[in-house]
């Protein structure tokens, strides 16, 4: 399975963010999303979630036999840096609502404790309200729900940045585990966890996507790289 991005413009007025993009993604990897602040990777997301309208361009899914067909809303999970919960609810009701409004879409449900257990959320956690949770604990039921349903196409944006180190760890070995079978694609400001858990490197720089190619991709080289081409694109 390929997903294909094909002229993909946006502009709020006369600013000219996401530039007739055309892109390829491939499943069973982790693209790393780089671009400096105000590049346009949460636009990029908003356009491809279907929630900013776009000023042209179209998402393709295609499957190994060249077969191509639109992007749906269900091909789609979105996790936000600031995740949004109904704090009202316990950690149990959301997941037991969202599971039977999405009953249809769930393939394989487990129970609701396999999915807490499967998050690493305490037992004497699941019932408290989720206005109680802490930050990561949101992300966490965030990233569950957008997992639930096996979307083809996972977009993160920005999801493990104000994580502690034990959280961010297993969210890291959560979306290795979950990258077979679809494409993940990962905004981030730090090249390092973009180093250390994605397959392809991307930068978003002037409007346009392009791929860096990561022959070492630890070496400080490769990191001067990437910076050094942010730098000069912005600077154009
Ligand atoms: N709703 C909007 N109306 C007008 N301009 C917008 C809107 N949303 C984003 N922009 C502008 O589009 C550009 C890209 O913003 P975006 O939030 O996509 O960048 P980003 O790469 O996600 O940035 P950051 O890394 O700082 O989160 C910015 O110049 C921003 O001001």
């Amino acid at each position: 399975m390929k997903f294909i991005i094909e002229h993909l413009s946006k502009n709020f007025e006369a600013k000219k963010v996401l530039k007739d993009i055309n892109f390829t993604f491939e499943e069973g990897k982790i693209y790393g999303l780089l671009g400096r602040n105000g590049a346009g990777k949460t636009t990029l997301f908003n356009c491809v979630n279907g929630d900013l309208k776009t000023d042209s361009g179209n998402f393709y899914l295609e499957d190994e036999l060249g077969h191509r067909r639109k992007v749906i809303a269900t091909d789609i999970g979105y996790v936000l840096s600031t995740p949004t919960v109904p704090e009202f609810l316990t950690g149990r009701e959301f997941l037991k609502f969202f599971m039977d409004i999405n009953e249809k879409s769930i393939k394989d449900p487990k129970s609701i404790d396999e999915y807490f257990d499967y998050m690493s959320i305490d037992p004497e956690d699941r019932d408290k309200l989720l206005k109680d949770y802490s930050h990561g604990m949101k992300n966490k039921m965030q990233m569950l729900i957008n997992i639930i349903t096996h979307p083809n196409i996972l977009l993160l944006d920005e999801p493990l940045t104000s994580l502690d180190v034990v959280v961010a760890e297993e969210m890291k070995q959560l979306l290795r585990s979950l990258k077979q079978d679809r494409i993940t694609i990962f905004s981030t400001h730090i090249m390092d966890l973009a180093l250390d858990l994605c397959d392809e490197i991307v930068l978003l720089s002037h409007g346009e996507l392009e791929v860096v190619d990561k022959a070492d991709l630890n070496s400080q080289e490769f990191k001067d790289k990437i910076i050094e081409t942010l730098r000069e694109k912005t600077n154009e």
